[in-house]
This record gives structure tokens, sequence and C-alpha cells, in this order.
């Protein structure tokens, strides 16, 4: 018998996964608009979020989270970090007992400072949580280019089952146990892919792109560990994966508010101009507070944070970098 999937969330991640598990297995999408789902019923297009992509017919929309969620195997979330409880509340009293419930975003909640999974345990008590995550640029997996994701959950059997749900030929999909690693990974990447997009739209060049790449990896994973995940998982696609995918791509929407940023626009201006979510904006505040409370030294989200929030120039980013101390490069700093 085929498992159903309950995805929540009709913008470019929520809209590829569901066609991608519609391959595989029954699957309703929600999204709150109306347009939407009517587009993605009849012409299997969401062209807001994903411009000249063909849905796999199978999939079906629905303007009710009851409708989407009350008869499904695993429920996925695709809602955007700062949103998620809210969503997830609403589908709570049409949930099946026990059902896996997957989050995609990559983000940290602002007033609790939570991982999305945390969220989920929350709220959902018993349901099995993990997350989906990689260097997983969407609007690349719907036109057919090859990509590997990790799906991470503390029970490996389950992860096993829902493998085979996400997966298809060139979607290959890994599992993990670590879940507040590859979580972290998700989340923090976003940070430093808006330094290496302000870098690039600032010309700085490839061995400044590199070394962002690379010493962001360094704090992330400083940050990572020190939040309980495994140093080894930020080697694989849910940190270094992810981190060079986004800080290398223009597809990218958190690369994209960087770049804007070198190119001399405000951040207002940026966020107003776009109909997508760039999660690392309101990570970086959250990220602040880590680093403090866990006593960690993370020089590149700071300078990114200082450019959001506290007035700084693109020029006064890169000071500050060019200022931190050198240490060795094993060590912090
Ligand atoms: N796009 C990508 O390549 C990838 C994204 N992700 C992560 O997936 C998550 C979702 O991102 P993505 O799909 O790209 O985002 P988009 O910006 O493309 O779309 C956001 C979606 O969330 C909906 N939404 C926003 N706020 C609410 C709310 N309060 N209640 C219900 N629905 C809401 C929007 O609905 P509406 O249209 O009505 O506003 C829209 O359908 C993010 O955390 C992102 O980091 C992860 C991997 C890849
Ligand atoms: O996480 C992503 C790819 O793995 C998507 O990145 P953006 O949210 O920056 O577009």
């Amino acid at each position: 018998m085929k498992l159903k999937v309950g995805l929540l969330g009709g913008g470019s991640w929520g809209t590829t996964v569901a066609s991608l598990t519609a391959k595989n297995a029954e699957t309703i999408i929600w999204a709150r608009d109306a347009e939407t789902v009517e587009e993605i019923n009849q012409k299997h297009t969401n062209e807001k979020y994903l411009p000249n992509a063909k849905l796999t017919p199978s999939l079906v929309a629905s303007n009710s989270i009851e409708e989407t969620v009350k008869n499904a195997d695993v429920i996925v979330l695709g809602i955007p970090s700062q949103s998620m409880r809210k969503v997830l509340e609403e589908a709570k009293p049409h949930i099946r007992p026990w059902v896996p419930i997957i989050n995609l975003a990559k983000g940290l909640e602002i007033s609790t400072k939570k991982r999305m999974t945390q969220i989920i345990e929350e709220i959902m008590p018993g349901h099995p949580a993990g997350v989906l995550t990689g260097p997983n640029l969407a609007k690349e997996i719907h036109f057919g280019n090859a990509a590997a994701a990790v799906i991470a959950m503390v029970d490996k059997t389950i992860a096993e089952k829902l493998q085979s749900i996400f997966s298809s030929g060139l979607f290959r999909v890994y599992t993990n146990s670590d879940v507040i690693g590859c979580e972290l990974g998700g989340a923090l990447k976003n940070i430093i892919a808006i330094a290496s997009g302000m870098g690039d739209g600032a010309n700085a060049g490839d061995n400044t792109r590199a070394a962002i790449i690379t010493r962001g990896l360094a704090e992330l994973t400083r940050l990572g560990v020190a939040m309980g995940g495994k140093k080894a998982t930020f080697s694989g696609l849910a940190g270094m994966g992810d981190l060079v995918a986004t800080c290398s791509s223009s597809k990218s929407r958190n690369h994209h508010v960087g770049f804007q940023l070198g190119r001399g626009k405000s951040l207002e201006q940026i966020i107003n101009e776009m109909n997508e979510v760039a999660e690392g904006v309101k990570t970086a505040k959250v990220v602040m507070e880590l680093a403090k409370e866990y006593n960690v030294d993370m020089p590149i989200s700071k300078e990114i944070y200082k450019v959001l929030y506290e007035g700084n120039s693109v020029n006064d980013a890169f000071k500050g970098l060019l200022k931190h101390e050198v240490g060795s490069e094993k060590e912090p700093g």
C-alpha cells in the first residue's frame, strides 16, 4: 500500500518536495493561497515560486490543512521558520497519532532560539521528528539536475522508511542520526551565504569567497558542536555541502540578499523587492545570542549582523574581518 504524504507550505521548496514525493506516495500539498491551489490542481504548475516548472501530475493541492494532514502517514513542513509554530498548532488537532513529522525549513525561531524539530517535539510530543536538508536549491532540482540530501532522524528505521519517499533517480537521500547537527548546518550556513553574496556583490573576488566559505564552516561548526551537533556532520551534505551551494549560487536567496547589499542597496529595499524568504536575515539575530550563550567566536556572522541591524556598511564588515586577530587555523578565531 502506498504511503500518504501531507505537506504544508506552497513555496518553492515545499512545492518541489511535494512534487518529488508525489512520484513515490500519494501527496497532498497545502498552500494558504487559493490561486496557487487552483493552479497546482489545474495546470500542475506554481509559476509564482517555480517559473516554467512542471509538477508531478498526481500531486493534489488543498486549501484545507485538515484535509491535507488527516489521512497522512507522514507530515512534511515547508513553512518558513518564523511561521512554523503557528501552522503546526493549526494542524495539530487533525494529525493522526505518532506519524513522523519532517521539517524542511532552515532557520531558528527568533522568540525561543529553537530549532524546528524542537518546536515539533514541543507541540507534537511522541511524534518522531526529523529534518530533510542539504545542498538543494529548489530551482535546480525542478529542472532535473541531480542533487543529494540528508534525512536526519534519531530513529534509523523510520529514517530508512522515509528515505524512499523522498528519493528519486536524480535526488539521492542519505540518512543521518544527528538531527541537531543537520538542522543547525542548514540554518547557520544562510548567514555565511549572505556574507559570500556580499563579497560577490562588492567584487571582492574568488579568493575572498573561498575564505568566507572555509572560515564560515569553521565558525558554524564551532557553534554547532557546542550546541550538541557532531563535528563530522558539518563536513557532510548538511554542512559543507549546503554551504558551498548557497555561498556560490545566484539562485540562493540568502546569497542574493548579500549580493544586493554588496551593490549598495539597503536591506529594507532588498526585502521589499523579494517575494521569497531569506532565512539568514532573521537567523542572524538568534545566532548572535547563541554565540554569546555558548561563548563561541563567530566573526563572520557578527559582521553580517552589524550590517543587517546596526547600520554598518559593507566596507565596515570587510574591515572588521581583516582586523580580526589571525590565530592558528585549527583554533578558534
Ligand atoms: N527554496 C529552496 O531552494 C530551499 C528552501 N529551504 C527552506 O524551506 C523553507 C521554506 O522556503 P521556501 O519554500 O523556499 O519559501 P518561499 O519563500 O519560496 O515560500 C514561502 C511559502 O510559505 C508560505 N508562508 C509564508 N508565511 C506563511 C504563514 N504564516 N502561514 C502559511 N504559509 C506561509 C508562503 O505562502 P504565500 O505564497 O501565501 O505567501 C509560501 O507558500 C525555508 O526555511 C527555506 O530556508 C530549504 C531548502 C531549499
Ligand atoms: O537552502 C537552500 C539550498 O540548499 C536554499 O537557499 P536559499 O534559501 O538561500 O535560497
